[in-house]
Parts: structure tokens; C-alpha cells; sequence
């Protein structure tokens, strides 16, 4: 079904119009992926209860886990007492003092070094057998969640694996980078404090000031600065993943209803955003950090003067400086930890959710659910009338010509043939057909035949390589790129439906479009009632790559928005795959009414019920026209069509087997 050009080897490349001045975009864009599915910025209450939760979870654990608090709390007290041990050392030594009186200095430097070192080691043991043994627990709980609720069957694979992998993650980070360096911090500089008492009360007082804007004000001044901009990070980095996912799979259907530009901008101006706040976090935390150097400057120089003034003595003085500055930066880990904890929020928020429950007052989970009737699969002729009623049909079609401004417009192919690659057969040989404002054409034929590709010379991805394409009266291809849309398009082969809501899908096709307008053409695409029925309506997402959607919604939206869009010359192919028989003459009898009185039609369709009421019938194969004629015609006459015809009438009614015996 792919009819893109062939690859490098098209002697005659698509969109020759694309450089040319282009006439102004028809409208703003549906800003696929712009964050649609994110969630809101989790508020500080839901953070503190999904802390909670998670906290819960580590009772089991506690033992190890306040034993890794220890054990950090040791290392971080053996470094600050090295480090003040071995300053006595030297500035005493400096003295030439007896060596005896240096011999415990010596030793318990010595001591503390590589106490330090085997601290840390059985610190970080400690703490990481303890989380990972929770961690398993949490994901064992995520995962039944998870697959209690069916998302994977649901195509939402992509959120599932996130919750178990990054979001769960938040949670082991919270406890090994947040809470168990943030408790040694606190534990070190209580300690810090009452060893500089001891030496001078003073000198003790300055300390614990400093230590408190360390550890109090600037990680609260962090938290502040930071969190908006951390709140907005996370959703535009999905938002950028999804535009990503939307610019290149759904490249054509931007492309076919003239979009590409205004979603390239779209995705460009989250891109500047997202740069403008990483450069403001990074920015932020470099002050932040300079900050912290300045309190720990500071707070040594108080701490000297004050023990000065006090009278300690020299060597003692040395002591103190450099203890404050090696306390003040331990409590600096608690600016770590503070980012560290803002960017968590949302992950343990999610996190948080599936634990417990919608119950627990906790956020609610990311994007919202549909409900079982977008999981349940495409079996049934949905709410469309099996005998649209004329009056609504007309209701239908007046409410899309309405917001229509596509004029009716003549096509004409003349000989027209197309060749993907040099040496192979032609796609199309030398096909010729005639699409006046008004009239309503069906091109059938086995896979391959070449359908697709036709409907791809009208709306100019491919150009012939021989005869002529021309839109009232003028080649097809001195149309310019963002003007052809409006005049020929529609709901193209495997149409890409956006990560973003049902509305916004929609409005793709015509953005002025209003409300009437929208149900007016998801009515005739036999999607309306599903709509409703969704907790969120119009503003229901469809995930990524409308996963949320059964494969015959994901075709109806597509269908919907070619409806919406109205060009002059309607090109459908396949607009009723993945729906049952039933469901599909419906939605093709509907959508065909639905479709403004002196617009032509182009439909391409392996079904050939539902064709009776066209003006005629191609049969294509192996790229040449070999019948033509109405349904009525074309059934009396022998050949593939009546063959075709036959054999699925039988299939239809349940009969195949029959006419299979003997
Ligand atoms: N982009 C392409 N590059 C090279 N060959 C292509 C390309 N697109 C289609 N073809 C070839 O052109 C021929 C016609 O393909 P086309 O998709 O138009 O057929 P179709 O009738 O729409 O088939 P189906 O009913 O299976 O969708 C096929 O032989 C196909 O392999």
C-alpha cells in the first residue's frame, strides 16, 4: 500500500510546488503531542502522599535502611574528623612538639581513612540490598496494577514500561539519594556543632547558623527557584518525544492536509522552551552551588573570628576553620537532595497511584482513561443507521459545507503512467479518468493493482512519468505543495492518527472547524456515540499512535477527519478497513452522504458492497484500466469484478464452505 516515491530511483520527484510561494497555512495546527496526555504539576499535598505510600512500603526494610542512615552518617562524621584530626596534626607538628604527643593524632588519622572508606562501602551495600529488596516489591505491586488494568493490551505499552521502570526508579531514589544522605547530613552537623561547642560556645553559634542556611535556606531557595520550571521539564520532554513519533509517522497525513508547517513550528517552539528552562535550571543550580561556597566561606571565617575573639588558641582555630568548611559542605548535600526530590515529584506521585488506589486522594494517573469501549475491539456497526435517514444525511452534509470553503473541481487523468523504479513494471499504465466536480468513482482491483498510487498522482506525492494530471485544466504538479490539500485529499492509506485528543485529530482536517461540524462528520464516520460515551468527550486522548483506539476507531477518526476536511476532490482509501461488514456499508453509505453536494469522490476499496449507487467503477490490475462501468454493468459482465463480487457476497453470508464442496 505504500506509494511514497520509490526509493532515490522516481525519475520525477514529488511536491514539485514545495519551494514555491506558498499561500497561507489554512490554520493553526492540532498540536499533536503538545502535552496533551501529561499530567498537571503534582501540588505539595499529593507529593507528601505518595511519600507516605512509598514510606510504607519501607517498613519491612527499616532495620537496613536506618542502618544505612548510620553507616552514611559515619562516613560523612569520619571525613570531618580526618580532616579536622589531620589539620591539628599539622599545624601542632609545625611546633615540633615530642613525637608521643603525635603518636594518636597519627593513628587515628590513619583510623579514620580508611574507617571512611569501609564505611561508605558497607554503607552503600546496606542501602542498596534494602531498597532493591523494596524495589522488587514495588514492582511486583506496579506490575499486578499494571496488568490488572490491561494497558499493554490497550497499546499502552510504551506508559506501562515507563511506570515500571523510570517511575519506580523514583522511589529507589528517593530513599539511597534523598532521605538517607539528607539524615547523615542532619546527623554530621548536629555533631559538627557540638564538637565546635566544645571548643568555643561562640565559634559553635556561627556554625550552626551557617549550617542552617546551608541546609535550611538554600535547599528551600532551590526547591522555590526550581520547581516550576522541573514541573514543566517533565511534560515537554514526553511532549517532544510524542512530536517526534507524530512528525515522522505521521508525516503524509500532515503533508495531505497541508499541516507540516505549522506542526514543524509547534514542535519547534516546545524544543525553545524546553532548551530556555534546562538553561534556566542549569543556571539556577550553578547559583545556587556558588551560593553554597560563599556560606561555607563565610561560615568558617565567623566561626575563626568568633573563637578569636573568644581567646581559643592557634591550633585550635586552624581546627575549627577547616571543620566548618568540611560541616557546611556535608549539609550542602541537602541542596542535592532537595533537587533531587523536586524532580521525583511526579514519578512517585505515579508511582504512589497505582499502589493504592483512586481512593488514597492521592493524583490521579497520567492521561485520561477510556474507558472498556475503546479497549473492546471492532466487532459491531456502531451507531450509524444500517439506512441513513435522507434528512440527516443532508443535515449531515450541510453542517461540513457549512465550514467548507473547498470549491468543486475537475480532475482528469490522461494516460497517465507511473514507474517506481527504472526496468520494473509500471504501477500505472497509461490510465486514464475523469473526475468532474460532482461525480463519485470507485477504483477496485487485486493488491497491487495500483490503486493507491492512483489516488497518490491526484494528491501529488507521486508525479507520472508519462501523460498528464491536471486539476481544472492545469497540471497537477504547478500546483504548489500547501495549496493542493484544499483541492484534492482525504483519508489516505494508513492515515496516522496523533497522540493528542479526538478533537484535535479532527481539527487537522479543517482547524476552524466548529462543534457542529465535528459531530456532524464523526456522526457520519459512525463515531459519535463512542465519543460521548468517553468521560472526557472531544478531549478524549487517543495515545500514541491512537493506541488507546480499536484499529476500526483509529480508521473512523482518520475517516472523520477527511469528512471534516471536504476538499473539492474526496479521495478514500480503504476508509472502512478493520470494520465488520455490517459496520463498513454503513459508514461508507453515510460518509458518502455525508460529503457536499458538487464535491467529487475517489474511493479505493477491496469491498465491493456498497458501490451500487456510484457513477462508475475502475477495475484496476497489474496497473492498466481492464473494466470499467457501473456496479449494475460490471456484475452482468464476466471478469474479475463479478468474480471478486461473487466470492465475497458468499464469504459475507457464511457460504464460502458450501460453495467449496464438491
Ligand atoms: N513507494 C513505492 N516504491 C516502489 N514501489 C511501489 C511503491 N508504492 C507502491 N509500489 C508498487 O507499485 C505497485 C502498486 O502498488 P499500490 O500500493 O498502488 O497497489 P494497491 O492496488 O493500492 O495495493 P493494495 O490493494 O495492496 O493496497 C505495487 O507493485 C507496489 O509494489
Amino acid at each position: 500500500m505504500s506509494t511514497g516515491p520509490a526509493d532515490g530511483a522516481s525519475p520525477t520527484p514529488p511536491n514539485p510546488g514545495a519551494g514555491a510561494a506558498a499561500a497561507p497555512p489554512p490554520g493553526p495546527p492540532p498540536n499533536p503531542g503538545a502535552g496533551t496526555a501529561a499530567a498537571p504539576p503534582p501540588d505539595g499535598r499529593s507529593v507528601r502522599a505518595a511519600e507516605r505510600t512509598v514510606l510504607r512500603l519501607a517498613r519491612p526494610y527499616l532495620g537496613r535502611l536506618v542502618g544505612a542512615g548510620l553507616l552514611a552518617a559515619a562516613t560523612e562524621f569520619a571525613g570531618l574528623a580526618l580532616m579536622a584530626t589531620a589539620t591539628w596534626l599539622l599545624m601542632s607538628a609545625a611546633g615540633r612538639p615530642p613525637l608521643d604527643r603525635l603518636t594518636v593524632a597519627i593513628v587515628a588519622v590513619r583510623a579514620l581513612a580508611i574507617g571512611r572508606g569501609v564505611f561508605r562501602y558497607t554503607e552503600r551495600l546496606a542501602g542498596h540490598d534494602a531498597v532493591l529488596r523494596m524495589i522488587t516489591d514495588v514492582r511486583a505491586r506496579v506490575f499486578a496494577t499494571l496488568a490488572g488494568r490491561g494497558d499493554a493490551a490497550r497499546g499502552r505499552t510504551g506508559d506501562a514500561l515507563s511506570r515500571l521502570v523510570s517511575d519506580v526508579e523514583a522511589v529507589q531514589d528517593l530513599l539511597l539519594r534523598v532521605l538517607v544522605p539528607g539524615s547523615a547530613a542532619v546527623g554530621v552537623s548536629v555533631l559538627a556543632v557540638a564538637g565546635a561547642g566544645l571548643v568555643s560556645l561562640p565559634a559553635a553559634g556561627v556554625l550552626a547558623l551557617g549550617l542552617l542556611v546551608a541546609g535550611v535556606a538554600l535547599p528551600m531557595a532551590a526547591t522555590a527557584l526550581t520547581r516550576r520550571a522541573a514541573d514543566e521539564v517533565a511534560p515537554l520532554r514526553g511532549a517532544l518525544a510524542t512530536d517526534a513519533v507524530d512528525l515522522t509517522h505521521g508525516a503524509a497525513d500532515l503533508a495531505a492536509f497541508g499541516a507540516t508547517r505549522q506542526a514543524l513550528a509547534a514542535a519547534g517552539g516546545r524544543a525553545r522552551r524546553l532548551a530556555r528552562l534546562e538553561r534556566r535550571l542549569a543556571a539556577t543550580g550553578f547559583a545556587v552551588d556558588a551560593a553554597g561556597v560563599l556560606v561555607a566561606g563565610a561560615t568558617a571565617a565567623g566561626a575563626v573570628a568568633a573563637a578569636l575573639h573568644a581567646g581559643v588558641g592557634g591550633v585550635l582555630v586552624g581546627v575549627l576553620a577547616v571543620g566548618s568548611l568540611t560541616a557546611v559542605e556535608v549539609a550542602l548535600a541537602l541542596v542535592g537532595a532537595a533537587r533531587q526530590r523536586t524532580q521525583l515529584r511526579a514519578g512517585l506521585v505515579r508511582v504512589a497511584a497505582l499502589l493504592t488506589g483512586p481512593e488514597t486522594g492521592v493524583a490521579p494517573l497520567t492521561g485520561p482513561e477510556t474507558g472498556a469501549a475503546s479497549a473492546a475491539p471492532e466487532t459491531s456497526p456502531t451507531p450509524v443507521p444500517a439506512t441513513p435517514v435522507p434528512s440527516a444525511e443532508a443535515r449531515t452534509a450541510e453542517a461540513i459545507a457549512t465550514v467548507t470553503a473547498a470549491a468543486p473541481h475537475d480532475v482528469r487523468l490522461d494516460e497517465v503512467t507511473v514507474r517506481y523504479r527504472v526496468g520494473v513494471a509500471p504501477a500505472l499504465d497509461r490510465v486514464t479518468l475523469d473526475l468532474p466536480a460532482g461525480r463519485r468513482v470507485a477504483v477496485v482491483g487485486p493488491s497491487g493493482a495500483g490503486k493507491s498510487t492512483l489516488a497518490a498522482v491526484l494528491t501529488g506525492t507521486v508525479r507520472p512519468e508519462g501523460g498528464r494530471a491536471t486539476l481544472d485544466g492545469v497540471d497537477l504538479s504547478a500546483y504548489p505543495a500547501q495549496e493542493l490539500p484544499r483541492a484534492v485529499g482525504g483519508l489516505l492509506a494508513e492515515a496516522y492518527v496523533f497522540h493528542t485528543t479526538v478533537r484535535e485529530n479532527l481539527l487537522l482536517g479543517r482547524p476552524a472547524a466548529d462543534t457542529d461540524a465535528l459531530t456532524a462528520a464523526t456522526r457520519a464516520a459512525g463515531l459519535l456515540d463512542w465519543v460521548h460515551a468517553q468521560p472526557a468527550g472531544w478531549d478524549t486522548v487517543v495515545g500514541e499512535e491512537g493506541g488507546q483506539l480499536s484499529g476500526g476507531q483509529r480508521q473512523r477518526v482518520a475517516l472523520a477527519r477527511a469528512l471534516l476536511a471536504a476538499p473539492g476532490v474526496l479521495v478514500l482509501d480503504e476508509p472502512t478497513e478493520g470494520l465488520d461488514p455490517a459496520a463498513a456499508d454503513a459508514v461508507l453509505a453515510s460518509a458518502l452522504a455525508a460529503t457536499p453536494a458538487g464535491h467529487s469522490v475517489l474511493l479505493i476499496s477491496h469491498r465491493l458492497s456498497g458501490l451500487a449507487g456510484l457513477d462508475e467503477i475502475v477495475v484496476l490490475d497489474a496497473g492498466r484500466v481492464v473494466q470499467r462501468g457501473r456496479h449494475a454493468e460490471l456484475v452482468a459482465a464476466p471478469g474479475w469484478y463479478r468474480d471478486q463480487w461473487l466470492l465475497q457476497e458468499a464469504a459475507e453470508r457464511g457460504y464460502l464452505a458450501l460453495t467449496r464442496r464438491p
